[in-house]
């Protein structure tokens, strides 16, 4: 059974939604959780007024009983309360209202002018309003659905930002989850108070600057059982399903599994994961590889990390073109953020939790949770004979 989603909600409209299909019955299904992961998106040094306004909750409609799933479609609902201060402009019904100003100054960095050619539409507000990273909400609720699943099963999903414009967070002692509690506690999502204040300053003084700043974030997943995804055909490979999955979040332009692009600087030597055994395991002295080999899990902690561009919008905007009159002008200023990496790592989690999910179903899925403990359980089984 393939656990599959889809999301649908303009960025000013009445609602974001989505539906989950695939997931077995049985699981419980904590809504707090979900509301937790929207709340953790929602923060972040450096993001604009359009936060102060929202509290995003999720609204569950269908496919949970009690607390837990029954097999069949989840729907969610997330709404935007900033509606209220746009339901004429983005009346569903009607004429344009006549406060209704057509955007027509694409900004460079957005979905803008391709979006507007693409669909033929006169008005960029057809175009930005769905390809807003609002829609990174359902992302989240849907990857808080996954985060659930892999958990009843020990499968644990950590986030942390890495770097931040020029500057860079060392690497730090301690386990992934101690990591990503320390980074918890951070305004930017970062392990280290001392950079977080650098990193903070850095924010402010692009803020003061009319400018934007982007990052890198890295998520691990541990308690991964060997062999999820496949080396048998391109699609199946579960490091070209996670690239896409992080690639397809607003702004990602890069993504690096394990040393990621370090690994093509180095040496085979300084590369590969030498393999033990011991205490009757097969046992990895390096993680070089971020848990992956030949696009199949290898037992190892998962690390994929997410390159993000600085926001497209500017206060001091970048030049471009009225689409009405072909003259130069600045693009236009819409309210914005000024760095939102720590929300893209909370989607990043989301994403990767997401494909991770899918791929376990696909190895031990089951109908039910119960069927899955009996498929993964045989497995263990299977792999500790070996
Ligand atoms: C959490 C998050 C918040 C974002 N906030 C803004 C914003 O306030 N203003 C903006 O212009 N772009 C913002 N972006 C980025 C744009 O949505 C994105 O650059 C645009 O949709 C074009 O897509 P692309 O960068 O993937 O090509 C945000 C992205 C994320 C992930
Ligand atoms: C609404 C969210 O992010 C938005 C993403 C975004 C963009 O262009 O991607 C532009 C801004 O929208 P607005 O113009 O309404 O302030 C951000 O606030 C959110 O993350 O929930």
């Amino acid at each position: 059974m393939t656990l599959r989603y889809l999301t649908a909600g303009e960025s000013h409209g009445p609602a974001l939604t989505a539906i989950v299909e695939g997931l077995p019955s049985n699981l419980q299904l904590e809504i707090e959780l979900i509301n937790q992961q929207l709340w953790r998106r929602q923060q972040g040094y450096g993001r604009g007024g359009r936060m102060k306004i929202e509290t995003d909750r999720a609204d569950i409609l269908s496919g949970v009983r009690f607390g837990k799933t029954m097999g069949t479609p989840v729907a969610m609902t997330i709404h935007n309360k900033d509606w209220r201060n746009w339901s004429e402009k983005m009346a569903i019904e009607g004429e344009p209202h006549e406060s209704v100003v057509e955007i027509t100054k694409p900004r460079p960095g957005h979905a803008d002018l391709a979006g507007a050619l693409k669909y033929n539409q006169e008005d960029i507000r057809n175009v930005l309003e769905r390809a807003s990273a609002r829609n990174t909400a359902t992302m989240v609720a849907v990857g808080s659905i996954a985060r659930q699943l892999l958990k009843r099963f020990g499968i644990d999903v950590y986030g942390h930002v890495v770097e931040l414009g020029q500057i860079k967070v060392e690497k730090f002692e301690g386990t992934f989850a101690e990591i990503a509690e320390r980074a918890e506690k951070s305004e930017v999502r970062v392990a280290d108070p001392e950079v977080e204040q650098e990193i903070i300053a850095s924010i402010d003084q692009a803020k003061a600057d009319g400018n934007t700043l982007g990052g890198i974030f890295e998520v691990i997943v541990t308690g991964l059982p060997i062999g999820l995804g496949s080396y048998s055909h391109p699609d199946r490979k579960l490091d070209g399903r996670l690239a896409q999955a992080v690639m397809s979040i607003q702004a990602i332009k890069g993504v690096e599994i394990g040393l990621g692009f370090e690994a093509a600087r180095r040496p085979g030597s300084q590369v590969h994961d030498e393999i033990n055994f011991r205490g009757g395991e097969y046992y990895r002295p390096t993680n070089r590889a971020g848990g992956l080999e030949g696009g199949v899990t290898n037992g190892q902690p998962l690390i994929v990390r997410g390159a993000m561009k600085p926001i497209p919008t500017l206060y001091k905007p970048l030049e471009s073109v009225d689409m009405r009159t072909k003259e130069p002008y600045r693009a236009t200023i819409e309210r914005s953020d000024v760095c939102a990496v720590p929300a893209a790592c909370v989607v990043g989690e989301a994403m990767v939790a997401w494909v991770v999910a899918q791929a376990f179903l696909e190895k031990f899925g089951g109908d039910s949770v119960e069927e899955i403990e009996r498929n993964l359980a045989g497995y263990k089984q299977q792999i500790g004979d070996r």
